[in-house]
């Protein structure tokens, strides 16, 4: 993994908010086709720095490269266009549209000829795609012309990962997915994510949840007092080894193979 060019790189990259220096010279690398989690204790910048690399935020300072080119994100719009996609925990569904309408938000399919010009809604065509989308990924809905304020929480978080899918073509970011969901369809939620690697789309998942964290990822990456502390093949690492390196408790050896700026730590990861 280690030769291989990054899909996503962030280095560097600083924000302040005015006494808080929320990124501190913050660090991290996506792989294509990989499932990469981003973790650390309340308040270490992982938020911020999703914001940044999803063009939600404009960073201070710092350099964002994807496949080895610098790119400068000033939009959401921006980082769509380079493939990036972001699910926030808020969900952004219209609650009182149905799944498959929700689903097209922003990319309605329209009817042919003249009710397509005036605006008319193809909404067979677009039932039959979102059936169709989420057989693939494996959400099951009772109904998709149902208001989705009528579905479970995990439904609704399928949806919006759907969702993101359909948009995304190779990042997708996604933030508590699982937060506030029930056993089951957490469980739902995670095979969900899988199958949207398997598909070769890269997911960044931010989550505090260890154990979830180390079924669903590939690697790790920390992030302590905004900066980047250490990664993690997790194959190769316990719930342990995480919180520790999360809180400083863990002295880990200086990152030498991929470190990418001095002073930084890390621990073996194997990528
Ligand atoms: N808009 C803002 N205005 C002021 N301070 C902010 C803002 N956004 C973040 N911060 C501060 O920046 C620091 C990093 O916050 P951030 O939300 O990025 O961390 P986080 O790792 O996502 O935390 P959590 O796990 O609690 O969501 C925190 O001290 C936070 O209070």
């Amino acid at each position: 993994m280690t030769e291989a060019v990054p899909l996503l790189q962030a280095r560097g990259v600083t924000k302040r908010f005015g006494q808080v220096q929320a990124l501190d010279g913050a660090d991290f690398t996506a792989y294509a086709g990989e499932v990469v989690a981003l973790i650390g204790d309340n308040g270490a910048g992982k938020s911020s720095l999703v914001k940044t690399l999803s063009g939600a935020m404009r960073p201070d300072g710092g350099s964002i490269q994807v496949d080895g080119r610098e790119v400068q994100l000033h939009s959401p719009q921006d980082a769509r266009r380079v493939g990036i996609e972001t699910v926030y925990q808020d969900l952004a569904l219209a609650p009182d549209l149905d799944a498959a309408v929700n689903l097209h938000l922003g990319r309605e399919l329209r009817r042919g000829g003249l009710l397509g010009r005036l605006g008319v809604l193809d909404r067979a065509a677009m039932r039959r795609a979102a059936v169709t989308a989420f057989a693939e990924l494996g959400v099951e809905l009772p109904d998709v012309s149902v208001p989705v304020a009528t579905l479970s929480g995990g439904q609704r978080q399928s949806v919006a990962v759907a969702r993101a899918v359909a948009f995304a073509h190779r990042i997708i970011f996604m933030d508590e997915p699982t937060a506030a969901l029930g056993v089951v369809q957490r469980g739902r939620v995670l095979d969900t994510i899988r199958r949207v690697r398997d598909r070769g789309i890269t997911v960044v998942l931010i989550s505090h949840n260890m154990p979830e964290v180390l079924s669903v990822s590939d690697r790790i990456e920390v992030l302590r007092l905004g900066r980047r502390v250490a990664r993690f093949d997790a194959a190769r690492t316990s719930v342990e080894e995480l919180v520790g390196a999360m809180t400083g408790a863990l002295e880990v050896r200086p990152e030498s193979p991929e470190a990418e700026t001095p002073g930084e730590t890390g621990t073996g990861d194997g990528s």
